[in-house]
């Protein structure tokens, strides 16, 4: 049985996602042109590359097109309901980190923690006629985080695919739920992180769908040995 990597053929994670396969002793060559979607590593006849976008890996992991992938955890906890059950975080690689975080206008002087913006949302519709809105990319871990873990109901999210945190200022949502690295976005755009509203950590990580062909396959142990291996 071949088995295959999806690794990021583009984007802030495809350098350091093919620069630590090769630290593991995995030298990705690409098949044919640079545009190919296809590679293979150095010697081994037994592993193929395939090369997609960060967040087509966490697609393809979920259905089980690809074995392996390199993508952000955010990606992965975000397309696939049960992460953990149907994918093995097999190794934290140390760089694309980002932070899913709940932010509200710096102005908001007495919104400081979730229980302050479930006492928000708890009165947004008497004060405004209409529910809070969260502008976010994330729906499922908004969801999670608020209705789950915070016992939020009361809130409307405003599907956003770019310059989230320009949402609160263009009167499109009340507040944002995205990703952060530096944090200057969120400055230069006036929004405040609440104190507990970190809603993951993210970084790139080697991850594994679960099948069970994988059991007792001894190419797939020594990727995850020799990836953990050099970190
Ligand atoms: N400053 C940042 N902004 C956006 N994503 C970041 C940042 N830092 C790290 N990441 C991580 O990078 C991943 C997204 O990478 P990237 O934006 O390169 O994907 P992509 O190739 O654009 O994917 P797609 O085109 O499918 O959206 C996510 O897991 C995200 O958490
Ligand atoms: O905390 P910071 O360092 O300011 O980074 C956060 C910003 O970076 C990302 O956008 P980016 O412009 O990279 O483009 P993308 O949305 O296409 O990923 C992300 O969506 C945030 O807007």
């Amino acid at each position: 049985m071949t088995i295959t990597i999806g690794l990021p053929s583009k984007g802030r994670m495809k350098e350091d996602s093919s620069a630590v396969l090769a630290r593991a002793g995995f030298s990705v060559i690409a098949v044919g042109n640079d545009r190919s979607y296809r590679g293979r590593v150095e010697g081994r006849d037994d592993i193929e590359i395939a090369f997609l976008s960060a967040s087509e890996i966490s697609r393809e992991i979920a259905n089980g097109t690809v074995d392996f992938g390199v993508t952000g955890e955010d990606l992965v906890r975000e397309g696939l309901a049960e992460a953990d059950a149907r994918v093995e975080f097999c190794a934290r690689l140390g760089f694309g980190h980002a932070d899913v975080v709940v932010a509200v206008p710096e102005i908001w002087l007495d919104v400081d923690t979730m229980a302050d913006l479930g006492d928000v949302a708890a009165d947004f519709r008497a004060r405004h006629g209409r529910r809070l809105t969260i502008a976010t990319k994330y729906w499922r871990l908004t969801q999670q985080f608020f209705s789950g873990n915070h016992g939020i109901q009361l809130y409307r999210i405003v599907e956003s695919l770019g310059a989230t945190e320009g949402a609160p200022a263009s009167g499109s949502a009340d507040i944002i739920v995205d990703i952060t690295s530096t944090g200057s976005t969120l400055v230069a755009n006036h929004l405040k992180i609440l104190s507990d509203g970190v809603i993951l950590k993210s970084e790139a990580c080697l991850v594994r769908a679960r099948k069970p062909e994988h059991e007792g396959n001894p190419v797939v142990a020594e990727i995850i040995n020799a990836v953990r291996g050099v970190l």
